[in-house]
């Protein structure tokens, strides 16, 4: 059986974020790939030029377009820009009953563009986590959602706390910006009480634009497929360290990641990646 996901997210043209990065990562993992489109921007590897928000009726639109038609597996969303788009996906969402929903809370892009307005974190937090299966804030993001600034190890896990009591039933505190030592490490933490952190080599690239958004969409074709939450947040940190670690070095500014890899690579993917309870 085919199995379908959907994700709710911002165009990048340069092809290495967003719902491209999304789509490409649907394909390698064996996920046929449906799109709401929050915003076109105006972006390559060097920065973000210009944000095109698409109006709130039409990102319902063409969510009740796939959802009326198919049989989503799982939804993500990522960049969603304001309050509006964020009320009408949740809405939209709750409509059809509960799904399971990876939420990536896309705020700044790596050249410092805003993909999502200060007004609308308030809805981000209210109206959207509690409906989360998991959510992936980098550390900057999760120091906004958490109200907190993050340093130490123990900060990071104070703030997983703070969103599990948003209401998402699972985290993930993403390390790309914090590294340690020669790790990238990220925490997962769940309501259900389940704690790991998932350590990988550092990589020494530039190349690592649309990390998050690729890592959250291999999240969601895992759990689209019937993987726990867990098991999915693994594949993934295998899929994301393939894929920065083959980069493919496109553009002048923050080249993307090589969505290719991890298929390539097959049982090699990632094995440097290590779990620690
Ligand atoms: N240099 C690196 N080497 C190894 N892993 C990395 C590196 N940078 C990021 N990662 C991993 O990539 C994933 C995405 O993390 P990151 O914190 O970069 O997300 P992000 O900031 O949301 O990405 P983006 O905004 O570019 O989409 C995580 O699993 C993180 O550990
Ligand atoms: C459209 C879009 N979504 C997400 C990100 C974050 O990487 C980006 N740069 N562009």
């Amino acid at each position: 059986m085919t199995v379908v996901a959907l994700t709710i997210a911002g165009s990048d043209s340069g092809g290495g974020a967003g719902i491209q990065a999304d789509l490409k990562t649907f394909q390698e993992l064996g996920v046929f790939g449906t799109s709401a489109l929050t915003a076109v921007t105006a972006q390559n590897t060097r920065g973000v030029h210009g944000v095109y928000p698409i109006d709130a009726q039409g990102v319902t639109a063409q969510i009740r377009a796939v959802m009326d038609d198919f049989n989503v597996g799982a939804v993500k969303t990522g960049m969603l820009f304001s309050a509006n788009i964020i009320q009408a996906v949740a809405e939209t969402l709750q409509s059809y009953g509960p799904s399971a929903l990876v939420i990536d809370p896309v705020m700044i892009a790596k050249g410092g563009a805003s993909l999502l307005l200060d007004e609308a974190v308030q809805a981000m937090k209210e109206l959207l986590i509690p409906l989360a299966s998991v959510i992936t804030p980098n550390i900057p993001e999760a120091e906004v959602l958490a109200s907190m600034s993050i340093k130490s190890d123990s900060d990071v896990v104070e703030a997983a706390n703070r969103l599990l009591k948003l209401g998402a039933k699972a985290v993930v505190m993403k390390g790309g910006h914090r590294r340690q030592a020669n790790y990238a490490e990220d925490l997962f933490l769940s309501a259900a009480g389940e704690r790991f952190t998932l350590r990988s080599e550092w990589i020494e690239t530039k190349d690592t634009h649309g990390t998050g958004c690729t890592f959250s969409a291999a999240i969601t074709a895992q759990i689209a497929q019937g993987k726990t939450i867990a098991e999915s947040v693994i594949t993934a940190k295998h899929f994301i360290q393939a894929a920065i670690a083959d980069g493919l070095t496109l553009g002048g500014g923050h080249g993307p990641t090589n969505h290719w890899a991890y298929k390539r690579l097959g049982k090699t993917a990632g094995k440097d990646v290590v779990l620690i309870d």
